[in-house]
């Protein structure tokens, strides 16, 4: 067992647990938590698989549960849900000393933060994530939000959880697609700022891509540690922690143009199509080399992840646009993009000319 605390001026700590068997021993890592009672939010899915050994595991410590189940995929991330989940505590009413639970990948831990965030304005949380993407990122630092049509993530609230439990034995259950999903994030991390790592994850490391359970366990652990690092420093996104949108301007803009049905294109590809875009995006700017672009193109080809706008659809390059100018990041309208002087060398960029972004674009094969 791995114990990683994330801990900042702003906000109290909490350790993010990685390790085997969390999810059968939760209850007694919860019971000093929860001084009343607990309300685990799931969705479909994950309540048929892993459900019942929390609930287990919760008695057997002699904490009570309720499961509150939302439909699986990204379209649970909205308003009607949040609402659905919110009515339910209210309903089962809940109180202040009771704590809401995230089983599941992201999208769970992004609608349950942000209901725990808005419950009796704020109870606690913990998060027990189920994805890689989840386990490596979202259960981390305490973004929580819903999307709406106008894109990802516009509502939300900052709410850090009070415990992370990710049990890599749950990863066993996840389809091929969503452990490649998850390793675009894992990729992320080591472009960002840790070129070894990124050494690791495209060579013996690779084998995490596949499933294989002691490199996602080391993926894991590293790449915790480097989120923690970074929101410890700074938990609003004031500055540093935009690093961590590397490939989310181009990716979330995709995204939410794609739409956001089940089957549709998951978060961690769009991720993975948009560090690509960033880093051709540098290079254009001789910002880093076109070796350092045919490198990431390379490994994330090779982790069954897209590098190219089409493989995602077709799109106009203004609408792409307007969607990155709506982004967090962007300031009075100019577009703050995440580019990278090197892998493992990523910088804030602000007021990125936006008529050059669309000559870029167009270049990637949207229409002009
Ligand atoms: N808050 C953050 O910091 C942050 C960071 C990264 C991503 N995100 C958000 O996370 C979301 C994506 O999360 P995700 O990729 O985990 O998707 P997800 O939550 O939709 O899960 C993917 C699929 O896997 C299924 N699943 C989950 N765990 C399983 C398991 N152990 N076995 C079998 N099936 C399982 C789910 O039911 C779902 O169908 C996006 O909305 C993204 O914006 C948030
Ligand atoms: O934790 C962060 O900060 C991140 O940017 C991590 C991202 O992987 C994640 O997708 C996050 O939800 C994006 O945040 P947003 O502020 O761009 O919506
Ligand atoms: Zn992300």
């Amino acid at each position: 067992m791995t114990i990683i605390p994330v801990s900042g001026g702003a906000f109290a700590a909490y350790d993010v647990v990685v390790g085997r068997g969390l999810l059968a021993q939760a209850g007694a890592h919860i019971a000093p938590l929860a001084k009343g009672r607990t309300v685990i939010v799931t969705d479909e899915t994950v309540a048929g698989i892993h459900a019942q050994t929390l609930t287990a595991s919760l008695t057997a410590a002699g904490v009570t549960s309720e499961i509150v189940a939302v439909p699986a995929g990204e379209s649970s991330k909205s308003f009607a849900e949040l609402e659905r989940v919110l009515d339910r505590l209210l309903e089962i009413g809940l109180d202040r000393k009771d704590v809401v639970i995230a089983l599941g990948g992201g999208v769970v831990g992004d609608l349950a933060g942000l209901a725990a965030a808005l419950f009796m304005r704020g109870i606690d949380f913990v998060q027990i994530p189920t994805t890689l993407l989840a386990q490596v990122d979202s259960s981390v630092g305490g973004k929580t939000a819903i999307d709406t049509p106008r894109g990802k993530n516009l509502i939300g609230a900052f709410h850090q959880p009070r415990l992370v439990l990710a049990d890599i034995d749950v990863l066993a259950t996840l389809p091929e697609r969503q452990v490649r999903s998850g390793w675009a994030e894992v990729l992320k991390h080591g472009l960002i700022c840790d070129a070894a790592f990124f050494d690791w994850l495209s060579g013996e490391g690779a084998a995490g891509a596949k499933g294989d359970s002691a490199a996602l366990e080391r993926a894991v652990i590293r790449s915790v540690e480097i989120k923690s690092a970074v929101v410890g420093e700074d938990e609003k996104e004031a500055g540093r922690r935009a690093l961590l949108n590397l490939g989310h301007t181009f990716g979330h803009a995709i995204e939410t143009e794609v739409g956001f049905d089940e089957g549709a294109l998951a978060h961690g590809e769009a991720v993975a199509l948009g560090c690509c875009m960033a880093f051709r995006y540098s290079a254009r700017e001789a910002l880093c080399t076109t070796d350092d672009v045919a490198r990431v193109e390379a490994v994330v080809a090779a982790a069954g992840l897209p590098t190219r706008l089409d493989q995602a659809g077709s799109f106009a390059a203004d609408r792409l646009l307007a969607l990155m100018a709506g982004d967090k990041k962007a300031e009075g309208g100019a577009l703050t993009l995440i580019l990278a002087r090197g892998i493992g060398q990523a910088f804030v960029a602000k007021g990125v000319d936006a008529a050059k972004v669309r000559a870029f674009l167009i270049e990637e094969g949207a229409t002009a």
